[in-house]
């Protein structure tokens, strides 16, 4: 494994190691361990039923931190001594001795890449090798996969919602779920297409564009304009060229005190003047106080940036604001003040931004956080890790409910496209299946519904599932993609993926099928697992 550029890599989140996992894995592996059962070979799919935030689509996403964790997964021996501590004292202490032992040099994991979009029962992770380590890595897989792909899908809906040409920030770290939400939620919504974040940190890990404006306590921080102690800006006096500007848009009666706030982050941000205008009166101090502070910067050659509206009516006010920028343009001869940027930001979710778009609104940029990062319109995707084969055996899990009946086996998914480059459908076949090919017709079959079938004719097959893990040749099998190709990989898909299945509000469901092989293959199952009921 040394040959790896990635032998050392290691999840970022530290505690993201063994241990993090519930009792039960740790309790069934050593039921498996001590009847001999621990090296079977199993097969494990993970996947999700339904799509989050009622729509159709899922973005996957999560599947770097996966192969770090995978690749560093190891139990210390201090992790050994607590579980030691726990487990009952009749525990044999061979066990522990595995434990020490343990990685996944015997796990294979075949995956969809990071930023696929995604379908309901196609597994999203398929994991191979010895029962015990493979029932061991359950719970770290799901949670680094379920709220990673949660929240990039979240992002693509926000975007969507946005509309074209707008730049969305994602601002959510304060209200996020603890410091991991919050740099997940930076670092899986850039990766969706959101253009930056407010996060340092999630910046600095991750090569995310960092952005911000400033708060009210900025502001409010200025009681007077004696509260800019330094007003030289290039041996002018900024501050009484600023009062020159305000006393020719004859608005001398905004607040001093934020117009002071305002020319200190000018002498501070010359380049890249933005001010938050809502702290007191947004229409009649907080514009004219920026616009006043924006002339003085343009006299001196600056180009000044724009605002930022957190609170009132953001379709209104932004509005307003663009006909004051207009206005200024036409007074002062400037027109490229007229495209100043407006940013908006409190409590933005889909439905405001739908709201604003049917209103019609100025706003250029949008800062967004609650509502993203906790993901307050549904909070958890529903991802599952279930077997589906042991020594060679097929295994299925039934249930009242078709949708929950697991699909057997191991399998391989592909996505069919038509001739528009639009995909049709995603295929699940058995492994032993001879892989589909462009230009040849093939049966395709729902999984549970023996009526709802379709030939398919695909010009162009692509296979879903990679390798990406194989811990006898090397570990992870793949050259990782930046952050960039992600991103862009994401923006392409939803490009040719079909606008009705892409639609926030009642989606056509995209079509999962499996191969009429498959569908035998896991109706026999079903029908020897589950017992004819004798009726008196
Ligand atoms: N034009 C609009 N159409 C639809 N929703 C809007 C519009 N303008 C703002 N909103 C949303 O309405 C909500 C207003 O929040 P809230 O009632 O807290 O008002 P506020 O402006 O923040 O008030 P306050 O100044 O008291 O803090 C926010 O979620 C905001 O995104
Ligand atoms: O509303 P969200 O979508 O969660 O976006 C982030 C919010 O966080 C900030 O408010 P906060 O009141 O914390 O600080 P501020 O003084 O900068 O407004 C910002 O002004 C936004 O309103
Ligand atoms: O930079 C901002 O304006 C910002 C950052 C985080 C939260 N709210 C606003
Ligand atoms: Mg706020």
């Amino acid at each position: 494994m040394s040959s790896s550029p990635y032998a050392n890599s290691a999840p970022t989140n530290a505690l993201v190691t063994p241990l993090l996992t519930d009792l039960y894995q740790i309790t069934m592996a050593y039921a498996y361990w001590k009847v001999g059962r621990h090296t079977e070979e199993a097969t494990f799919d993970l996947f999700f039923r339904k799509n989050p935030f009622k729509g159709e689509f899922t973005v996957f996403a999560g599947l770097e931190e996966v192969l770090f964790f995978v690749n560093a997964f190891k139990f210390t021996k201090s992790d050994v001594d607590y579980i030691r501590d726990v487990l009952p004292p009749s525990t044999e202490p061979g066990f522990f001795d595995w434990l020490l032992s343990l990685d996944c040099s015997n796990v294979k994991i075949y995956a969809l890449k990071e930023g696929t979009i995604a379908f309901p029962r196609i597994p999203v992770l398929r994991i191979e090798g010895h029962l015990g380590i493979t029932q061991l890595l359950e719970t770290g897989l799901l949670n680094l996969l379920n709220y990673a792909s949660l929240v990039a899908t979240n992002a693509t809906r926000f975007i969507k919602a946005a509309g074209k040409d707008k730049i969305l920030f994602e601002f959510g770290l304060r209200r996020a779920q603890g410091p991991d939400g919050g740099i997940s939620a930076s670092r899986y919504s850039y990766m969706a297409g959101f253009h930056g974040t407010s996060n340092v940190l999630a910046g600095k890990l991750f090569g995310i564009p960092i952005k911000g404006t400033h708060a009210h306590a900025f502001v409010q921080a200025h009681r007077s304009l004696d509260d800019v102690k330094q007003t030289m800006l290039d041996g002018v006096d900024f501050k009484a060229l600023t009062l020159k500007y305000r006393a020719k848009m004859q608005a001398e009666n905004t607040n001093d005190g934020e117009l002071a706030a305002f020319i200190s982050y000018a002498l501070a941000f010359p380049q890249a003047f933005l001010a938050l205008v809502d702290t007191y009166e947004t229409l009649s101090s907080g514009i004219p106080n920026f616009l006043a502070v924006a002339l003085a910067l343009h006299e001196l050659g600056y180009k000044p940036n724009g605002i930022r509206l957190d609170s009132g009516d953001l379709a209104y006010l932004s509005k307003e604001a663009r006909r004051q920028f207009t206005e200024a343009a036409n007074t002062f001869g400037i027109p490229e003040f007229a495209k100043l940027t407006i940013v908006a930001s409190n409590d933005i979710n889909e439905a405001v931004l739908n709201s604003l778009n049917e209103q019609g609104h100025e706003i250029d940029s949008f800062g967004i956080g609650t509502h993203l990062v906790t993901c307050q319109a549904q909070p958890a995707l529903g991802m599952v890790y279930k077997l589906v084969e042991i020594s060679g055996q097929a295994r299925i899990k039934l249930s009242q409910e078709p949708s929950k009946v697991t699909i057997p086996g191991r399998k391989q998914a592909f996505r069919l496209v038509g001739a528009n480059g639009s995909p049709i459908l995603d295929l699940m076949m058995r492994c032993e299946e001879p892989n589909p090919s462009p230009n040849h017709r093939l049966l395709c079959r729902h999984a549970f519904d023996e009526m709802v079938r379709a030939y398919v004719t695909p010009s162009k097959v692509i296979p879903l599932h990679h390798l990406v893990w194989d811990g006898k040749n090397g570990g992870i099998q793949m050259t990782l993609p930046s952050m960039q190709e992600i991103r862009q990989y994401v923006a392409n898909q939803i490009h040719v993926m079909r606008s009705d299945v892409m639609r926030p509000l009642n989606a056509t469901p995209y079509k999962v099928s499996v191969s009429p092989d498959l569908y035998e293959f896991m109706h026999q199952l079903w029908a020897e697992e589950f017992p004819v009921r004798e009726l008196n």
